[in-house]
């Protein structure tokens, strides 16, 4: 298969200075992204999933060449994005989360032929390309509106449209979902999905494991600036077939009944969320082995008094896959 983009040992250390008084200020490193390395295929969906401050945006942006790596190699389509960033950056069109580079005076028309005019298209092929983008995107009708007034869907659709102006086979499409309603996010998913099938090559962050399962060919998990997996998201649930996952909803249970789960024989992981809106515990256990371990499980909340509202056995998700890795949720 052919590489699209080729990332090898990358990392991105930030660093800091924190200050002290009387003594000499200190430099703090940070390792956003910690020796990364992975492929994408040309014509694959590749999704990245990671929580909150895993490095997917720090890597996205070193790959678009807005940052430049502390170490490491990237390649898009065979040219280094450090030593010739600019005919790198001509096979890429990138959307960054809440991106604010389009002009809010302007009009989605005006956005999206600006921009065209700005990756060297000329007059009349930006007008039709904008047109053409607009009609797919699903704004056409209100392309002669200012964008300001448009919704968050809408402004994350014109940033889209920027994006797809220079017709480039790469996209790169950091949580192109996020803020979004439920049905826009739906629609938003379709159109990438179409893209697929036009043969670009996408690669997208999110921190939805639906999202990520859904789209993605391949899923990388990333965490703490590290992938800790990297597979199709069906051989990525297979691969923690053995691990079996229960949802109970509670009430009248506390945080140290909720440990004292972890206790239990074959229980690997716990985790619970309090709803304070009905005062209940949504609690997710991992366990290996079948019933045995139900029934110790149901036991023992029920010898502590707590009422039992709701019981799950669920198959896994990529959400498990993470938590069974980390020991901890893809939203903590
Ligand atoms: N310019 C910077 N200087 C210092 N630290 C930074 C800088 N940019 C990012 N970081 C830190 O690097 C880590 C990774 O950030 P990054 O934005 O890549 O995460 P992410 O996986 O995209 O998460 P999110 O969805 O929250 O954006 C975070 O802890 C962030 O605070």
């Amino acid at each position: 298969m052919e590489k699209a983009i080729e990332v090898r040992d990358v990392k991105k250390y930030f660093y800091s200075k924190k200050r002290a008084l009387f003594k000499k200020s200190e430099v703090k490193e940070f390792k956003a992204v910690d020796g990364v390395s992975f492929d994408i295929y040309k014509g694959e969906i590749f999704g990245l999933l990671g929580p909150n401050g895993a490095g997917k945006t720090t890597l996205i942006k070193m790959i678009t060449g807005l940052l430049l790596p502390t170490e490491g190699t990237i390649l898009v389509l065979g040219i280094d994005v450090v030593k010739e960033t600019i005919k790198a950056q001509r096979n890429i069109g990138t959307v960054l989360a809440g991106d604010r580079s389009i002009y809010w005076k302007l009009t989605a028309r005006e956005n999206l032929e600006y921009f065209g005019a700005l990756y060297g298209l000329k007059r009349k092929e930006a007008k039709e390309r904008a047109e053409m983008i607009l009609e797919r995107l699903g704004i056409s009708e209100k392309a002669d509106q200012i964008v300001e007034k448009f919704s968050t869907g809408m402004k994350q659709k014109v940033a889209l449209g920027k994006a797809l102006m220079p017709n480039a086979p790469i996209l790169l499409l950091d949580e192109p979902t996020l803020g979004l309603d439920p049905q826009s996010a739906i629609n938003l998913r379709e159109i990438i999905l179409e893209f697929k099938r036009e043969g670009k090559t996408i690669l997208l962050t999110t921190h939805y494991m639906e999202e990520a399962d859904f789209l993605s060919d391949r899923v990388a998990i990333i965490d703490s600036g590290k992938i800790i997996a990297l597979d199709k998201p069906d051989n990525l649930k297979k691969s923690i077939n053995e691990v079996k996952t229960m949802k109970l909803e509670l009430m009248g249970a506390s945080y140290e009944i909720i440990e004292g789960l972890k206790n239990l024989e074959k229980v690997q992981n716990v985790l619970s969320h309090y709803n304070q809106q009905n005062r209940t515990f949504e609690v997710t256990i991992h366990h290996y082995d079948g019933e045995s371990v139900i029934h110790e499980i149901l036991d023992y909340v029920l010898k502590k008094k707590a009422k039992v509202l709701n019981i799950n056995v669920e198959e896994p998700s990529l959400e498990d896959v993470f938590i069974h890795l980390t020991g901890k949720s893809l939203r903590e």
